[in-house]
């Protein structure tokens, strides 16, 4: 079922139709509203409701509310109708009362049967999906008609497509104002991440459905991704157990996933769109081995619990959820993403003098390959070179700067100061680990 309503009043009847959307205001505003010109008009001055305005009732506007829904379109039409006046375009509000009846589309033309309509609205689920069209390789519009079909029988749809004008933040937050059951999310990771960075601590539940070429968020919350990913990510959503999960605000930012500091931030940026292109995941993986060659040493200043401690680094990793994949996030072999704490893990040289090899950075290197090996086999490395532990705040000063990358995405330069926020998230997983919505 698609989320749009359509009101429409004749010129004695428009002021009952304001009252009524004033007294189901928190409904309507959950939904999509178009309107005849005249009573859109009316309808926004008297309620502050955005309403798409469509030509007046005499030029047309029924015509085009009629084609709505035909394109299936519209969930109902409130038509408050004058029935001691006939009009002159009477022919074309017969052509809406027939497309709603052939569309088997609630017609309600007066506010008895408007009440009705309302109060079933008033115990459906309403979701937002933010769907990113040029996500991974797959074919956007068959994926989202896919999605529409999937989710239409359990939930009202609203979908809104990113551009290069509207970003996926912005239209979260316009989603947010709606106060919506659900925001879903579909696309890579860097929409995903930016969907749930401006959901934190709106205890709004957050949908994925993952179309990117590493999907890390989805494969750290366990979201099933074998031959079916949107059908089973859908599932999951329609099955409605949710999870609540800590976040994290990176130099003000939103950070879901995990920073890279060294040796991750240059892998991403060497991962460029054609390698993803040709080999989807395994793209970072080809980046990180070219750049295990090329990774320099830096001293790093890292403040814990107003403790500051001085290493020498190849790369540091700062988590708040992080999937096997992502290598240098692993330093307990595994990152707990709802205990209140980010996960750092250090890969740094040895200090002992005495185990001190030649070639400093032949033993960064190896630590990593260690490292890879661990987070594959989810154990422990247990390396006297890779230092991990958990603190609920971080910050690290490099010499010389250092790049970072914080979900995928390059922000900059160290420094960095990053901040769990516990508990803020919640989030559609499979299973039973939480409440049924
Ligand atoms: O005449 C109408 C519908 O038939 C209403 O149109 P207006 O909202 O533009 O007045």
């Amino acid at each position: 079922m698609t989320a749009t309503l359509a009101l429409i009043a004749h010129d004695r009847k428009k002021d009952e139709l304001v009252d009524f959307v004033l007294q189901y205001q928190a409904i309507f505003s959950r939904y999509r509203l178009i309107a005849t010109e005249t009573t859109g008009q009316q309808i926004q001055q008297g309620t502050n409701l955005p309403i798409e305005q469509m030509l007046s009732g005499q030029q047309g506007g029924d015509i085009q509310i009629a084609a709505q829904v035909a394109e299936g379109e519209v969930l109902a039409v409130i038509f408050l109708i004058d029935p001691l006046f006939s009009k002159l375009h009477e022919p074309d509000i017969q052509v809406l009362q027939r497309i709603c009846a052939i569309h088997n589309v609630p017609l309600a033309i007066n506010i008895a049967t408007a009440e009705a309509i309302l109060e079933k609205l008033r115990h459906s689920r309403v979701a937002h999906l933010i769907f990113n069209p040029v996500a991974g390789s797959g074919n956007g519009n068959q994926d989202l008609s896919l999605i529409r079909q999937l989710l239409k029988p359990h939930m009202h749809l609203r979908v809104y497509q990113t551009t290069a004008d509207e970003s996926a933040e912005e239209l979260t937050i316009k989603a947010i104002e709606t106060h919506p059951d659900l925001i879903i999310a579909s696309g890579g990771d860097g929409t995903i991440s930016a969907v749930a960075g401006t959901l934190i601590g709106t205890q709004i539940p957050l949908g994925i459905i993952p179309r990117g070429t590493a999907n890390a968020f989805a494969v750290a919350l366990g979201i099933p991704l074998a031959l079916t990913p949107i059908r089973s990510a859908c599932q999951v959503i329609i099955n409605g157990n949710t999870r609540v999960v800590d976040a994290a605000y990176c130099n003000q930012k939103p950070m879901i996933l995990l920073a890279g500091i060294g040796y991750e931030a240059e892998t991403i940026d060497k991962a460029s769109r054609d390698m993803k292109e040709q080999w989807g995941a395994l793209a970072y993986l080809i980046a990180g081995w070219k750049q295990l060659n090329e990774q320099q040493l830096f001293e790093a200043e890292i403040e814990i619990d107003h403790e500051v401690y001085q290493l020498t680094c190849a790369a540091i990793t700062i988590a708040n959820a992080a999937p096997p994949t992502s290598i240098l996030a692993q330093g307990k072999g595994e990152v707990i993403f709802d205990d209140h704490l980010l996960d750092v893990t250090i890969g740094t040289i040895n200090t002992n003098p005495q185990q001190l090899v030649n070639n400093p950075k032949l033993q960064a290197v190896t630590t990593m390959i260690n490292m890879l090996g661990a987070a594959l086999i989810k154990t422990s490395p247990d390396l006297p070179n890779v230092y991990h532990l958990r603190t609920s705040k971080i910050k690290v000063t490099a010499n010389p700067p250092q790049k970072i990358v914080v979900d995928g995405e390059m922000i900059g330069t160290t420094p960095v100061e990053i901040e769990c926020i516990p508990d803020g998230l919640t989030v559609f997983v499979p299973g039973n680990n939480g409440s049924p919505k």
